[in-house]
């Protein structure tokens, strides 16, 4: 998959932008505050329809405007088709292939791009609602049925937590718990096929990463598994039953798929509590790497690829390693200073980002001589 051009209006910092990016390597340079992450917020938007941040909508337009554009030309399976998705101010989005309207679940369909930002080492930092989140982003990118679970396991969890909250009618909750056992136990099969590949994609990048160390990825389910699916509704729903009493003293659902976690181990030492710096970087890179080659296997097209700021805490080997996975992928690099040491061997087009205005060098001597 290629971004061929892309076009945007009123989008976070940018007024009006037009990018033409080459169809392998970009590397976008500016200080801080530029508009580097926003770029690459708007590519990953006009590929998925919506924000890698947790961002609301209104946040997205630029200040003072009433709604923003991303038009952009996207090249998949041999099709160059254009796209259009409007943010609006206080109405719903609107998303278009080729003038025609379509909701977001079909403009997205077949689309993939994969970002890693400096906020995505919360996956192992934070708490178990980021490790979630991550791994159900991941899997509602390749399979559409996982997503349509999820929503609905989450809006069921929901009217469950508001009747511990209120009058108990045991009618309902009893109804409610037979719909969680049956869509929980889907999610929670789904996720631990998932964890499986994500662990076996990221053992080779972690231990070419670390140089030679191994990483061991842990599904931390709140209910205890069992591999027979019509045995594990049973035990889901004997779960819920005998948690009733501590759900009603605290209020909402205790266990289930949405209070799960992941655990990530380097020599048997959880990375959350013992993990360095340098390995925490390292585990958020092969998990994203991973995410790469599944969604490259399932969509059986190549995802567009976005760096927001990785190379500079990067040292040589892992920077080398890094830019040898990109084979033929197309990817975006913002970085705040032209780090040569890395770049220099990258063919492809240089940017320079200056208050929402973007100039573009062909090769990285032009750059140098032009700045
Ligand atoms: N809706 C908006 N309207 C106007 N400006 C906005 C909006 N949202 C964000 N900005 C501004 O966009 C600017 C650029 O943000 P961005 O995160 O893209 O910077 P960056 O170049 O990635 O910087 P850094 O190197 O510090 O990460 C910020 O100054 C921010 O205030």
């Amino acid at each position: 998959m290629k971004l061929i051009d892309l076009e945007i209006f009123n989008f976070r910092n940018y007024e009006h932008l037009k990018f033409d990016p080459n169809e392998n390597v970009n590397i976008i340079i500016g200080k801080n505050a530029m508009g580097k992450t926003n770029l690459l917020e708007a590519i990953y938007i006009a590929t998925l329809g919506k924000s890698f941040k947790s961002a609301k909508d209104n946040e997205l337009i630029r200040i003072a405007s009433q709604s923003a554009e991303i038009n952009s030309t996207i090249q998949n399976f041999d099709y160059e088709d254009t796209y259009k998705v409007e943010i609006n101010l206080n109405k719903k989005n609107n998303f278009f292939i080729n003038d025609e309207q379509l909701n977001i679940k079909n403009y997205k369909r077949d689309m993939a791009s994969v970002i890693f930002t400096p906020a995505d080492l919360n996956i192992i930092k934070f708490g178990p609602n980021d490790r979630r989140k991550y791994l159900d982003n991941l899997i509602s990118k390749v399979d559409a049925m996982y997503e349509y679970n999820l929503l609905n396991y989450k809006k069921i969890i929901f009217e469950r937590n508001k009747l511990l909250k209120k009058n108990i009618n045991y009618d309902l909750l009893e109804v409610y718990d037979f719909q969680l056992a049956q869509i929980g136990v889907s999610i929670l099969r789904t996720r631990l096929n998932y964890v499986k590949q994500i662990e076996k994609h990221s053992k080779d990048h972690f231990m070419n990463l670390s140089g030679g160390d191994d990483l061991k990825i842990t599904y931390l389910s709140t209910i205890p598994l069992n591999s027979e699916e019509s045995e594990m509704e049973k035990i889901f729903l004997k779960h819920l039953k005998k948690s009733l009493k501590r759900d009603l003293e605290l209020k909402y659902t205790t266990v289930g798929p949405h209070r799960d976690d992941l655990d990530f181990k380097i020599k048997n030492l959880s990375s959350k509590i013992f993990g360095s710096q340098g390995e925490i970087r390292s585990i958020v890179l092969s998990l994203k790497l991973s995410e790469l080659d599944i969604l490259r296997e399932k969509l059986k097209t190549n995802p567009i690829l976005l760096l927001d700021d990785v190379f500079s805490e990067l040292d040589k080997s892992r920077s080398k390693y890094l830019i040898d996975s990109f084979n033929g992928t197309q990817i975006f690099i913002t970085s705040t200073d032209l780090n040569e040491n890395i770049f220099k061997n990258l063919i492809g087009k240089y940017f320079n980002i200056s208050n929402g205005r973007i100039i573009d060098y062909d090769r990285l001597g032009e750059y140098n001589e032009r700045k």
